[in-house]
């Protein structure tokens, strides 16, 4: 059934929110933890590629471009579904008749190109085993915390964020879907040189996207010509995605996303964090941060 063909259904019967359930110490949507056997034994493919994110990192901007990438710069072609639909979110399982991620990329045929928000130790291991190429995208805690609290109010599939300031604590714990924000960017900045894995930032992506453009090409061996590479700046900007039906979430039940509670594509720019932290949050927040990311080399810039 499609997204389209859902807008019809009285969703508002649904069971909806999502129940959570931890498993392995990570919060996780009820459906996730309980389907876990199947998503632990995806089969992965070698010319599968994988884009991963802690949520709110930039996936679907990241999905954009490598799907315009892949289409030599067609919009045409990429407008032939959702982004998560284009590309299957690999531990998204739904109540019937909703579509799972999990049977779209099952059913998917090669070349996949796959989402995922698991932290690293918790992907499927077919996907090292093959050797996959991974697409890593990560943005500064501040930002991702923002947007997230925002996206828990607009999306009714996730648990209620509460209030502002209890969010950051839950945030902080790591107690919010996808568990520690901390141990996912350090996870998977850890694994990169281990793995076929090309570690991203939000924050130069949006400060020069031609040149963080040229090392996905790069990494994915794809020669495009200047005037394709101009598109997909241009088709891959905040406004234009914005915009965009297939980019933007808003095909979405609004019984399940509510856009104008807060839109999906809401701000898309680092440094939004000054309009919601406190001094006093902030200073607390960075105390913290600073434990947390004591003695690993990867930094963040928080405004550009
Ligand atoms: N093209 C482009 N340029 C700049 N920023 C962009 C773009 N596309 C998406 N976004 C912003 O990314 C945030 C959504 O992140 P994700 O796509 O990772 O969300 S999800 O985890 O897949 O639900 C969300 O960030 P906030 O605006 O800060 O909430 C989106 O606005």
């Amino acid at each position: 059934m499609s997204w389209e063909e859902m807008k019809d259904l009285q969703l508002e019967e649904k069971p909806l929110p999502l129940e959570t359930k931890e498993l392995n110490g990570i919060l996780m949507t009820k459906m996730m933890s309980d389907n876990w056997d199947k998503i632990w034994n995806f089969q992965a493919k070698p010319d599968d590629l994988l884009i991963a994110t802690y949520t709110k990192a930039g996936t679907t901007w990241t999905q954009e471009i490598v799907d315009m990438i892949h289409n030599d710069g067609d919009v045409q072609k990429c407008q032939r579904a959702n982004t998560f639909d284009r590309h299957p979110f690999i531990e998204w399982t739904l109540p019937l008749p909703l579509n799972s991620g999990l049977d779209l990329a099952i059913k998917m045929p090669s070349p996949r190109t796959l989402k995922t928000h698991l932290p690293v130790q918790m992907v499927p291991p077919s996907f090292w085993k093959e050797n996959v190429k991974i697409i890593y995208m990560a943005r500064n805690a501040k930002d991702s915390l923002v947007s997230y609290y925002h996206f828990s109010r607009m999306n009714k599939m996730f648990p209620d964020p509460g209030p502002w300031e209890e969010y950051i604590e839950a945030f902080k714990a790591g107690k919010v879907l996808w568990g520690s924000w901390y141990d996912h960017v350090r996870g998977w900045w850890d694994a990169k040189d281990r793995h076929r894995i090309l570690y991203l930032f939000y924050e130069d992506m949006k400060e020069d996207p031609k040149r963080e453009i040229q090392k996905i090409l790069k990494f994915l061996e794809k020669d495009i010509s200047e005037e394709v590479l101009n598109k997909i700046i241009h088709h891959t900007s905040f406004d234009v995605m914005k915009q965009n039906p297939m980019a933007n979430y808003t095909t979405i039940p609004t019984s399940m996303m509510d856009h104008s509670i807060s839109p999906f594509m809401r701000k898309g720019v680092p440094g939004d964090w000054k309009n919601h932290f406190t001094v006093a949050q902030n200073k607390d927040f960075d105390e913290d941060y600073e434990k947390k990311m004591a003695g690993t080399t990867l930094t963040f810039r928080t405004t550009i």
